[in-house]
């Protein structure tokens, strides 16, 4: 299996429950749910995406067999042996990402987390699942530890969400032009449903990537 990889850095999950921890964030290229072209963006089934996840141009980014991809994760972290987390985003992850790459991380000591979009099945050993619904996607993946919905998308509403299978439900404020009001009424929601917490995305506020 060859993997397409946009980027790969180190930084602190600025997201959900894990806030703040130190990790190697793998940025899968491609999404099924947008090309990630700007011209295709008013027609894509996901039409707030803020990142370029299109090609292998970024930081650390290539195309990798497993061994390549588990020695630029490892080269990434660095020596320390401990609390290894490296973080599988995108574009969606779940398209490339597969058991023998999980495996092959967990034979370095690394826990594996993962960003997703919720419409693919999860291949088996992640540690840590964050979905994240779009409106306009079938959801697949039910259950997991973090359920993470960007804030508001009207045909997407908690309600829709809070029953499944998750450990936390994260509001996370969509980020754009109405960045504030979407903040504000974010905090309003979780002020009147206490299953719900705010996510802010904290390396927007602090300048990592
Ligand atoms: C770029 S996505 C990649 C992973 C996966 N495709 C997904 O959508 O979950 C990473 C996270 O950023 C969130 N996100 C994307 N665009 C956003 C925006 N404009 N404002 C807030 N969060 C956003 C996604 O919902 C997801 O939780
Ligand atoms: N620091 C940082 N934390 C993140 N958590 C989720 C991200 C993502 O793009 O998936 C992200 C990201 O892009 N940067
Ligand atoms: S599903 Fe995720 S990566 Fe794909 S366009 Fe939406 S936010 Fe971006
Ligand atoms: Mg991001």
């Amino acid at each position: 299996m060859t993997y397409t990889v946009k980027e790969l850095y180190v930084t602190l999950q600025g997201e959900g429950a894990q806030t703040g921890r130190r990790a190697v964030f793998l940025r899968f290229a491609g999404c099924n749910l947008w090309t990630g072209r700007e011209a295709d963006r008013h027609r894509a089934v996901c039409t707030f995406c803020d990142t370029d996840f299109v090609g292998t141009d970024g930081p650390g980014g290539g195309k990798f067999d497993c061994a390549g991809l588990v020695a630029a994760v490892e080269a990434a972290w660095g020596p320390g042996p401990d609390h290894r987390l490296v973080i599988c985003t995108g574009g969606e992850p779940l398209l490339q990402l597969d058991r023998a790459l999980i495996d092959a991380l967990h034979a370095c000591g690394f826990a594996v987390g993962v960003e997703t979009n919720g419409t693919q099945a999860a291949p088996p050993g992640l540690d840590w699942v964050c979905v994240s619904p779009k409106a306009a996607a079938p959801l697949a993946l039910t259950t997991g530890d973090e359920l993470k919905l960007v804030y508001p998308q009207p045909l997407a509403m908690p309600e829709r969400f809070e029953g499944l299978a998750f450990e936390h439900f994260f509001l996370q404020p969509m980020d754009g032009p109405a960045r504030e009001a979407n903040t504000q009424a974010a905090i309003a929601y979780c002020l009147d449903n206490p299953r719900w917490r705010l996510s802010l995305q904290t390396h927007k506020l602090t300048g990592l990537p």
